[in-house]
């Protein structure tokens, strides 16, 4: 049943009335049944959803932590075992049960399953618990859980759009059932972190992204919206294999995809608005960099693998001068990877330079890059270099082999975002040992078979003097009788921060002076304990102060800059951010015993005809 309360009843007394009717709910219950009539802005209350249908929605589910009378009231009594469980009874189990799983595809779905039966819980256990589980729900296992999409889907959970679907996007968002939609993340399967093309199977992305959205920055799960746009794929394996749940059919480029994408631009904001943010994940390279420079100007976008890599890899050389007690302008960079990642670092690397005074043209010639074909240089045989990579070509003869253009340029930093698993070898390794006293190495290509090396390889070829950081997680690392347990130098740090600091103040534009403020932020959180464990970041369990951290001070710039958009400003930002997160704590009180039937005689236990049971204390 809807009903439609008008606009006249959105009074104290009508609102204290619909609040009496909804008393047993939850704030968050009560939130997320709230919608609002898109013509004439009434709240539409979807009803009380009763009996199974309120267990089977994974916003109102509680399982077994709904109390006698909630059970009751619910028309769910007797529909689940008589126990009541505590949240925090439900989180051990939980722990318990990902922890029986001895293969991570099977943790995954496991928690997949979860957040489609208990929202509340799967954020809680997530939040609470990201050093485990972040590399479950996101890189690693989410890349081989996309390479196995096909086979593990169950329940649908994000939008696909097609190449089908021209002129006709505006309708499939609106099927979407959440109409306070404020952020969308969106790929379209070309380059699933390292894997490659992985087409319709690339909607894990999205889907891990925007978990992250929510885990680690507080933001709404029924404001976030994962969708893949499906225009094919290239990969033969996928073209061929009866499990893959995308097109058939190869890629499509050129206007009418472009025309695609242009719809859908337009789509989510005529239906979200024009402040809903959208962020850029996964696209192949060729469309990363043209869909940035067409829409930055335009909508509220930015691209995570180019603007989120740049911001977390910068406030990692931002924690290291701590160490080798040099500006950055000081170091000469080599990157293994001319691409979105490694030129996105490349680009925000020359915006700290010029803040801490080094000219342009100086900045930028401190920074070597190589791409498939060898060194960046002017005049190679492949051709003229564009775009980008043109910034960063030098005058020098042309150069193929990584460990000699290590010999050559004598780098203090060596940073990997190839996607070329183990380029960076022992004798590059040992290369930048020789030449270094703390050589500064970052092995950013996800998943961890992608890694540039390991960061045992790592220590081990530089007598333990490497400052490392990797994209995915690796382990600690004994050598020498030191255990060092480094960073995690990806791009999680940064855009759930930055979206929560978006999405509640408002912001259309999201320059790169927002991503220098995260990265310097994140710094920030970094402790001479972190340091000396060999981390450049603060630990995953601290993620969540550093995002909410970051949106404080990215709404902090937005009201000095006068691109906020929430009026009136609020005087206490750190109060504004954090009353608008999330809270994923059943918020009504269990009764005071968790075993029922009740053994303590102060409970006087009584049958009643119309509701069953009922405890009075
Ligand atoms: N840690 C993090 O937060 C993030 C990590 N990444 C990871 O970085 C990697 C690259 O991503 P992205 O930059 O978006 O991808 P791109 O495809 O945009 O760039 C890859 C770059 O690597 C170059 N390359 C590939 N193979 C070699 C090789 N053998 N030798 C030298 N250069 C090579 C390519 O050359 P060419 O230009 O000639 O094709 C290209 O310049 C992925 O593994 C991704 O998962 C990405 C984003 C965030
Ligand atoms: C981390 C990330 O965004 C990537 O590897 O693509
Ligand atoms: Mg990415």
């Amino acid at each position: 049943m809807i009903t439609i309360v008008p606009k006249s009843l959105q009074t104290n007394v009508g609102l204290r009335a619909l609040g009496r009717v909804l008393t047993f709910l939850s704030k968050n219950e009560v939130d997320s049944q709230r919608h609002y009539h898109e013509a004439t802005g009434d709240v539409i209350s979807p009803g009380l959803m009763q009996g199974m249908d309120h267990i089977r929605n994974p916003r109102l589910n509680k399982g077994l932590a709904f109390t006698l009378k909630e059970r009751q009231a619910l028309g769910i009594h007797g529909l689940m075992p008589p126990r009541f469980k505590t949240q925090e009874q439900q989180i051990a189990v939980c722990l318990y049960s990902v922890n029986k799983y001895q293969e991570d595809i099977n943790k995954y779905m496991y928690l997949a399953e979860l957040h489609d039966r208990n929202e509340r819980l799967f954020f809680r256990l997530l939040s609470e618990n990201v050093e485990n589980l972040m590399p479950i729900v996101y890189t690693p296992t989410v890349g081989l859980a996309c390479q196995k999409f096909g086979l593990i889907y169950r329940r649908p959970r994000g939008l696909f759009i097609t190449i089908h679907d021209r002129g006709h996007i505006y309708q499939i968002l609106k099927n979407w059932p959440e109409p306070d939609v404020r952020a969308i993340v969106v790929t379209d399967g070309e380059r699933i972190l390292g894997l490659g093309d992985l087409g319709a199977c690339g909607m894990g992305i999205p889907v891990g992204k925007l978990s992250l959205y929510t885990a680690l920055a507080g933001v709404k799960p029924h404001q976030c919206l994962p969708i893949t746009i499906d225009v094919g794929t290239n990969n033969e394996k996928f073209l061929h294999d009866p499990l893959y749940i995308g097109l058939r059919q190869k890629r499509l480029f050129g206007p009418a995809y472009d025309e695609l994408i242009d719809e859908f631009m337009q789509a989510a904001v005529k239906r979200y608005g024009s402040n809903v943010l959208i962020q850029f994940e996964d696209f192949g390279n060729h469309n990363a960099f043209r869909f940035l420079d067409k829409y930055r100007d335009k909508y509220c976008t930015f691209n995570d693998d180019i603007q989120g890599t740049a911001s977390v890899a910068v406030a990692g050389l931002l924690a290291a001068r701590r160490i080798t007690k040099k500006k950055i302008s000081d170091n000469k960079f080599v990157f293994l990877g001319a691409g979105e990642a490694a030129i996105g670092i490349a680009n925000l690397c020359v915006k700290a330079m010029q803040s801490e005074g080094t000219p342009l043209l100086e900045a930028r010639n401190k920074i070597w890059m190589m791409d498939i074909d060898g060194l960046l240089v002017k005049g190679r045989p492949e051709g003229r270099l564009e775009g980008h990579k043109a910034l960063y070509a030098k005058e020098h003869e042309v150069m193929k082999d990584l460990y000699e253009i290590v010999k050559e340029v004598k780098p203090s930093i060596l940073i990997g975002a190839s996607a070329a698993s183990k380029a960076f070898t022992p004798a590059i390794l040992q290369e930048m040992a020789k030449i270094n006293d703390r050589p500064v190495i970052f092995a950013l290509s996800n998943p961890t078979s992608k890694a540039e090396c390991t960061a045992e390889e790592a220590y081990v070829n530089t007598e333990g003097r490497v400052i490392f950081s990797s994209g995915s997680p690796f382990g600690p690392v004994t050598f020498n009788g030191k255990t060092y347990t480094p960073g995690q130098g990806n791009n999680a740090y940064i855009f759930p921060g930055v979206a929560l600091g978006v999405i509640v103040t408002g912001i259309h534009h999201i320059s790169d002076e927002i991503f220098l403020i995260a990265a310097q932020r994140v710094a920030d959180h970094v402790t001479d304990a972190d340091l000396e464990r060999g981390s450049l970041y603060p630990p995953l369990s601290k993620i969540k102060e550093c995002s909410v951290d970051i949106a404080v001070h990215v709404s902090q710039y937005a009201y000095n800059k006068g691109i906020a958009s929430t009026y009136p400003e609020p005087v206490d930002k750190m109060a504004f951010v954090k009353a608008q997160m999330y809270d994923y704590y059943y918020d009504t009180p269990l009764p005071t015993m968790y075993n029922w039937p009740p053994t303590d005689e102060s409970f006087e236990y009584t049958s009643t005809i119309e509701s069953g049971f009922e405890f009075k204390p």
